[in-house]
C-alpha cells in the first residue's frame, strides 16, 4: 500500500539504460534529439542523464507550465561541475541558484545595466563602436578583403558590454586579443552536457577522455593570466562604487557577467540567413536605404521605423535561438505540470529551439520567412509562449534591450552602408547552416564575406 501511495506519475519518457540512463540518445545535437524524441514521447518528457532525473519542455503550453504558472518553483539552477569550476562556484548570475544572493545581484544588474533608462544612456557606446566597426569594414571593402564578420562581431558585442558594464575600453588591452577565443571556449565547457554531471566519478573519467576535462582546466589556466586586466576592470568599479547590495563585487562576478555577450552572433546569423536569400536582403537593404535616405548619422530611432528589418530580426532569433534549451532550471520542491509529478530536485530543460521548430506552432518552421511576422502580434519579449529567446519570467534574460538595441543599429549601418557579396569560387549553396552546440549556438563555420562599397558607404 506504502508503494502505491509514492508511486509518482512521472511524465512519459524513452526506455532507458542501466548507468547512463537516456544519454546516448543527446547525440550532438541534443535541442534537436530531444526534438524528435519529444514528437514521439509528448510536450513534457521524462529523461534520465545517468542517475539525474529531468524533463523536456517542448510545446508553448508545457514551456508556458515551467516558466510562468510554475516559475518560483522552476528557476533555480542545478549544480553544474564545469560551470562551478569556471565561475568559482557559482558566483555569477547565470548559474546561481535561487537565493538571496541571486537576487540581490540580479536587483542590481538590472538597474545598473538593462533598465529601458539605462540602455538609452549607454546609445553613444553602441553608436562609437559601430562606427569604428564601419570603419573596418571599409577599408577591407577598399582592399576587395572578405570580413571574417562571425569574428568581427563578436569583438564588437564584447567591446560595447565591457564599456558599459566596466566603463573599460577593450581596445589596447590585454583582453583585445584573447577576449574571443576566450568567451568561446568558455561557452563550449559551459553548454556542454558534461558526464561528471550526471555520473559520480566515472563521469569525470568520461569528461577526460572527451578532453571536456582539459579546456576547463585550460579556462582556468588562461583566466590566471587575464588576471591583471581583471584587477583593473575591478578596481574602475570599485571607484565608481557600483553597490551591490549587502554584496561587495568580486572578479567572481566579472567573470560571470563577462560570460553573457550574444548580440554578435544574432547578427551574424541575420546577415547568414540574408546572404543565402537574396531576395530578402534586397527587400532589407531597400527600406533602411529608403529610410535614412542620405543621412550622415544613423540613429536608434531610425530602427522603429524599419519594420521589414524588425521582422528579419525576429526571425532570426525564431531560427537560430542562440540559447535553445535555456540555462537548466531545477525543481525546487515537488510539482505537479500537465497532470504529471516533477519531484523536487528534478532538472527541468526548456526546449525553445524545439518550440520555435515545431511545424504544430509554426508553418514551414525550417524556412527563413520574415514575412510570417506580418500581421502577427507575436514578438520575443517573454509573453509569447511560441517565440521565447530570452526565456520568460524570473530568469528572462536581463540583457534583451542592450542586446538587440546592438544587433539592430549594427544591421542597419551593414545594410546601409555596403553591399555583400560572397568570396570568389563560392556559391549561395556553400554557405551552410549548421549551429555548433553549447550553451550558446553560434554559426560553426565562420561567416565571411565581402564588403562593396556604395554611395552611402
Ligand atoms: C541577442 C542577445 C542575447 C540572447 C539571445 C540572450 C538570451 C538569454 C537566455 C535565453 C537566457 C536564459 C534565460 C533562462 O534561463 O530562462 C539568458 C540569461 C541571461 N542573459 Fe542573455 N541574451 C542575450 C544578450 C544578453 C546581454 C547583452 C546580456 C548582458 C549585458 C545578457 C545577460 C544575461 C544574464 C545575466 C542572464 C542570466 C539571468 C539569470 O539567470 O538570472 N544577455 N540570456
Amino acid at each position: 500500500r506504502n508503494m502505491r501511495k509514492t508511486k509518482k506519475n512521472l511524465p512519459p519518457g524513452p526506455p532507458r539504460l542501466p548507468i547512463i540512463g537516456n544519454l546516448h540518445q543527446l547525440g550532438s545535437k541534443p535541442q534537436r534529439s530531444m526534438l524528435e524524441l519529444s514528437e514521439k514521447y509528448g510536450p513534457l518528457m521524462s529523461l534520465k542523464f545517468g542517475n539525474v532525473p529531468t524533463v523536456v519542455a517542448s510545446s508553448p503550453e508545457t514551456v508556458k507550465d515551467v516558466l510562468k504558472t510554475f516559475d518560483a518553483d522552476c528557476c533555480s539552477r542545478p549544480y553544474l561541475t564545469y560551470a562551478a569550476r569556471i565561475s568559482y562556484n557559482l558566483n555569477d548570475l547565470a548559474f546561481s541558484p535561487y537565493s538571496k544572493y541571486w537576487r540581490e545581484v540580479r536587483k542590481m544588474t538590472v538597474l545598473e545595466l538593462y533598465t529601458a533608462k539605462r540602455v538609452q544612456s549607454f546609445r553613444h557606446v553602441r553608436e562609437e563602436e559601430v562606427a569604428s566597426l564601419v570603419e573596418f569594414v571599409k577599408e577591407s571593402a577598399s582592399l576587395g578583403n572578405a570580413v571574417n564578420l562571425s569574428n568581427t562581431l563578436m569583438k564588437l558585442s564584447g567591446s560595447v558590454i565591457c564599456r558599459v558594464g566596466f566603463g573599460i575600453n577593450l581596445k589596447g588591452s590585454k583582453l583585445e586579443d584573447t577576449y574571443e577565443e576566450v568567451i568561446r571556449e568558455t561557452m563550449e565547457v559551459l553548454g556542454s552536457f558534461a558526464a561528471a554531471d550526471y555520473l559520480p566519478i566515472i563521469g569525470r573519467i568520461i569528461d577526460r577522455v572527451t578532453g571536456l576535462h582539459s579546456k576547463c582546466e585550460k579556462q582556468h589556466m588562461e583566466d590566471e593570466s587575464l588576471k591583471d586586466d581583471i584587477i583593473a576592470l575591478l578596481l574602475k568599479m570599485e571607484r565608481g562604487e557600483a553597490g551591490l547590495g549587502e554584496y561587495q563585487l568580486t572578479r567572481n562576478h566579472t567573470k560571470g557577467i563577462l560570460l553573457v555577450n550574444t548580440s554578435g552572433h544574432t547578427i551574424t546569423w541575420a546577415m547568414t540567413h540574408m546572404i543565402k536569400n537574396p531576395r530578402i536582403l534586397k527587400k532589407a537593404q531597400a527600406e533602411v536605404r529608403e529610410v535614412i535616405k542620405n543621412k550622415d548619422t544613423i540613429t536608434e530611432e531610425d530602427i522603429e521605423q524599419l519594420e521589414y528589418l524588425k521582422m528579419v530580426m525576429k526571425e532570426t532569433v525564431r531560427i537560430n535561438p542562440l540559447v535553445p534549451l535555456l540555462i537548466p532550471r531545477e525543481a525546487s520542491k515537488d510539482i505537479k505540470i500537465a497532470g504529471y509529478d516533477v519531484p523536487k530536485k528534478t532538472w527541468i530543460h526548456v526546449n525553445i529551439w524545439g518550440v520555435h521548430r515545431n511545424p504544430n506552432v509554426w508553418n514551414d518552421p525550417e524556412a527563413f520567412i520574415p514575412e510570417r511576422f506580418m500581421d502577427n502580434e507575436i514578438d520575443y519579449k517573454g509573453l509569447n509562449f511560441e517565440l521565447l529567446p530570452f526565456g520568460s519570467g524570473r530568469r528572462m534574460c536581463p540583457g534583451m534591450g542592450m542586446g538587440m538595441a546592438l544587433a539592430h543599429l549594427t544591421l542597419i549601418n551593414l545594410l546601409y552602408r555596403f553591399d555583400w557579396k560572397l568570396p570568389e569560387g563560392m556559391e549561395i549553396e556553400d554557405v551552410d547552416l549548421e549551429e555548433s552546440y553549447g550553451l550558446v549556438s553560434p554559426k560553426k563555420v565562420p561567416l565571411q564575406l565581402v564588403p562593396v562599397l556604395t554611395q552611402w558607404s
